[in-house]
């Protein structure tokens, strides 16, 4: 029988661990070692269930609750975020626990009951408002776009701790259930992952939401989000991250992002990585389709520059770079530079198309030149190119 973990006195992980989980959220976010979808159970006067989780695993998640309670009946249910992946068994639980009450923020009831479309006589909660349980209180704080309208956070004093659903989770999939465990090192690249693939559109959500939580001087000991380990000893160096993360700080890096047939557009991409590595900036260079976009997402986190390049294919781009540029502008990306670049044979009007929809993607271009190579770049154009990638290294690191 599967058992909780212990997390506090009188708190348990009750999630689960979906080993072969390799894209998350659809296609999106390839992920390398699964992830967790974790559920808190609080004993208490009233016994609390915060979260639960996909539905598939509604029996693993029923295990370790009953390892914990036996057959006690369960009082609330705090629905923090109504996407299927903490939600999916709450309809299942719910028929096993009908007298149970569900919490949820506004916008979350209304998505539960566009989804599950029973109403459970739900219970709206906003920002401040509590809930006594016996010893513990918890209080709401809501976290609208962070990462859907109806997110919220559960802060309980007595324990100091915060149940912060999507916001600082990451996939570490493990029975090590503490940051700890896992060095700082992995796990702030996990929740860099992790922010730069879910949660990068709503960067001034998490900025705000970030000073918010500072203004209000709850103490924490203890970070439990949805996915991933819980944070208790690198709490400070998470939420600096977070920080950074929210407002893309970056340092002296360029990611250069391409697509290429017959290696043309390749070349460029090389020449110019050549001419920035070389010249005291970091470099980073990716095929687009031979890459994780998870990858290229993250790399571009605390890059200061990005260049696209693509051939030039029945007059348009290739559709990845295309998918990608489209991808740009939803992360609503602030304060960066960029630059297309590209071959062509007899249309020469797809760098163009990248530094304009670089430009409506939020970026500032670097350069008025147009990078457009006529089919194979010579020795000249390529030290051309090199020479060029020294020019923006130097630029890039005045910025
Ligand atoms: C499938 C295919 C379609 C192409 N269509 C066009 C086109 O419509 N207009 C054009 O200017 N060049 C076209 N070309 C030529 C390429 O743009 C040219 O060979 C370029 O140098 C390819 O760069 P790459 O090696 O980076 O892919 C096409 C090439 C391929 C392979």
């Amino acid at each position: 029988m599967k058992q909780a973990i212990q997390i506090k006195e009188n708190m348990y992980w009750v999630g689960v661990h979906d080993f072969n989980c390799r894209h998350f959220h659809g296609d999106i976010f390839p992920i390398e070692e699964g992830t967790t979808y974790n559920a808190y159970l609080i004993v208490d006067e009233q016994i609390t269930l915060i979260d639960t989780v996909e539905e598939e695993f509604f029996d693993i998640m029923m295990e370790r609750i009953r390892s914990v309670i036996g057959d006690q009946p369960i009082h609330n249910v705090i629905c923090q975020h109504a996407e299927p992946d903490h939600s999916g068994g709450f309809v299942k639980f719910m028929q096993a626990y009908p007298d149970a009450h569900p919490y949820a923020s506004n916008a979350g009831v209304g998505i539960m009951l566009k989804q599950y479309f029973k109403d459970y006589d739900y219970r709206k909660v906003k920002t401040g408002d509590t809930l006594n349980i016996g010893k513990n209180t918890l209080t709401f704080v809501e976290m609208p776009l962070i990462h859907w309208p109806d997110n919220m956070l559960t802060y309980v004093a007595q324990q100091k701790i915060v149940f912060s659903n999507d916001a600082f989770g990451q996939h570490i999939c493990s029975y090590d259930m503490f940051d700890d465990a896992h060095g700082l090192d992995k796990c702030l690249d996990r929740a860099k992952n992790y922010y730069a693939n879910i949660v990068m559109p709503y960067g001034t959500q998490v900025a705000n939401k970030l000073k918010q939580i500072k203004d209000m001087n709850l103490e924490i000991d203890m970070i439990a989000p949805a996915h991933g380990v819980i944070w208790r000893t690198y709490i400070e160096e998470m939420l600096a991250a977070y920080e950074d993360f929210a407002t893309f700080k970056s340092k002296d890096k360029v990611v250069i992002v391409y697509e290429s047939v017959w290696k043309h557009t390749q070349q460029m991409a090389e020449a110019l990585a050549e001419g920035i590595g070389r010249n005291g900036v970091c470099v980073k260079v990716f095929k687009y389709s031979m890459t994780s976009p998870a990858l290229v997402m993250k790399e571009l986190m605390d890059a200061k520059a990005i260049l696209v390049g693509s051939g030039c294919y029945n007059n348009v781009m290739a559709i990845d770079i295309s998918g990608f540029l489209e991808k740009l502008k939803s992360c609503k990306i602030k304060g960066k530079k960029a630059l297309g670049f590209g071959s062509y044979g007899w249309f020469n009007g797809v760098t163009k198309e990248i530094n304009a929809r670089l430009e409506s993607a939020g970026f500032t271009l670097l350069t008025d030149d147009v990078l457009s190579q006529n089919y194979t770049p010579s020795e000249e154009d390529l030290d051309k190119l090199m020479e060029l990638g020294k020019q923006l290294a130097e630029e890039i690191k005045t910025m």
